[in-house]
């Protein structure tokens, strides 16, 4: 039997979203950091590392390959970008030894770091080479170490499906599978098929097989659980399926889950789950944002425009004064 229930992310976004104050100094508004970018992908980590600025975030780190950096650099002079991941075939000829010191000063780059950072974005347009993966697995054992939430999609979950123990019992991870990415980890943990007549208490059965991470199933309504309840938003959103409108979520829950979890370690008698807070509040942003950009662009809709109603949504919902 099925307990989903609607979430009220409206509520939410004006529970977490925090109120601007000229007490507070840079920093205090979250520092996010994307691991993602590569040869293939300079848009996905763009979308994420802009969409927190957009929302409210202070800064906005992108650590990528060599190769991304400069045009990740040129989309925006917002984002800070570390162009210091390796793909494999920059280091074919290295020895195992090279290819060990290598890695070990790709982790080096983003450990200096770490510490400031309130939340990672792992995957979008991160690309499957191989050696940048096993990079990418020790940063997010790093990010364990240090208590940093993270949030893993694209690329991401492919290495997670695989390697299910990098965040297995993790309560700061969250998932944000899309249709394919649901399908992968369904098959991999669980050894079955997706239930589409049993959506909530499958999901809520996966997360709890990962040992109580927070999954978003992203689709027509997106479903959230963490192995205990399922919520569900389903605001009209738009029928435009570009790509990129994933990306512009992970960043968005990276921003809610570190705003939900300042203002739950301020009120002891708040004992609501953060990173489930983070997910209803930014699947209800995203929504409404992408709504609003349909009935500006209709057909034309791209996720750049969708990114520009970031603004004009949280607006609508929590005004700046
Ligand atoms: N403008 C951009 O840069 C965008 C980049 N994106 C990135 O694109 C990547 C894939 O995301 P999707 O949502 O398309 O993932 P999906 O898993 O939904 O689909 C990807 C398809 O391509 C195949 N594929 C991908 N990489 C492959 C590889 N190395 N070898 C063999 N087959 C491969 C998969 O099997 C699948 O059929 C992610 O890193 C994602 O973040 C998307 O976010 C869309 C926007
Ligand atoms: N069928 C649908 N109807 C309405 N909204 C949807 C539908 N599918 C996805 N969405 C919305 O679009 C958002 C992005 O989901 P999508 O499945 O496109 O992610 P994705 O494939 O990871 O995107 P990306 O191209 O960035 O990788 C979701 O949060 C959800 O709100
Ligand atoms: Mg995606």
């Amino acid at each position: 039997m099925s307990s989903t229930t609607e979430a009220d992310a409206e509520s939410v976004l004006r529970l977490v979203t925090p109120s601007l104050d000229l007490k507070r100094h840079k920093g205090q508004a979250g520092k996010i950091a994307v691991i993602g970018g590569c040869r293939e992908y300079t848009g996905a980590p763009y979308f994420a590392a802009i969409s927190a600025l957009k929302i409210g975030a202070d800064l906005s780190h992108v650590f990528c390959t060599k190769d991304a950096a400069p045009v990740i650099k040129s989309y925006s002079p917002e984002l800070i970008v570390h162009p210091v991941l390796e793909e494999s075939y920059t280091i074919s000829h290295f020895s195992e030894e090279e290819r060990r010191q290598v890695q070990e000063k790709v982790v080096g780059e983003v450990e200096k770091w770490m510490e400031i950072f309130d939340c990672l974005v792992i995957g979008p347009g991160l690309g499957r080479d191989p050696f940048l993966l096993e990079c990418v697995s020790e940063i997010m054992l790093l990010a364990r170490k240090f208590n940093v939430p993270f949030v893993v999609d694209g690329d991401g979950l492919f290495l997670v499906t695989n390697s299910i123990d990098l965040v297995n019992s993790y309560p700061l991870a969250v998932l944000t599978p899309n249709v394919n990415e649901y399908k992968r980890l369904v098959q991999k943990v669980m050894n079955c098929e997706v239930d589409e007549e049993n959506t909530g208490d499958q999901l809520r059965s996966l997360a709890k097989q990962i040992g109580g991470v927070t999954i978003l199933r992203k689709g027509k309504s997106d479903l959230i659980s963490n192995g205990e309840i399922v919520k569900s938003v389903s605001i009209y959103g738009s029928p435009r399926r570009c790509g990129g409108q994933g990306d512009i979520l992970s960043g968005s829950v990276a921003v809610f889950l570190s705003w939900s979890q300042q203002l739950i370690s301020g009120h002891e008698s708040l004992s609501e789950n953060p990173a489930i807070l983070g997910c209803i509040a930014a699947s209800g942003l995203l929504r409404k944002a992408a709504s609003l950009a349909f009935t500006k662009h209709k057909r034309s809709t791209l996720t750049s425009d969708i990114i520009g109603c970031l603004g004009e949504s949280l607006e609508d919902i929590c005004p700046a004064s």
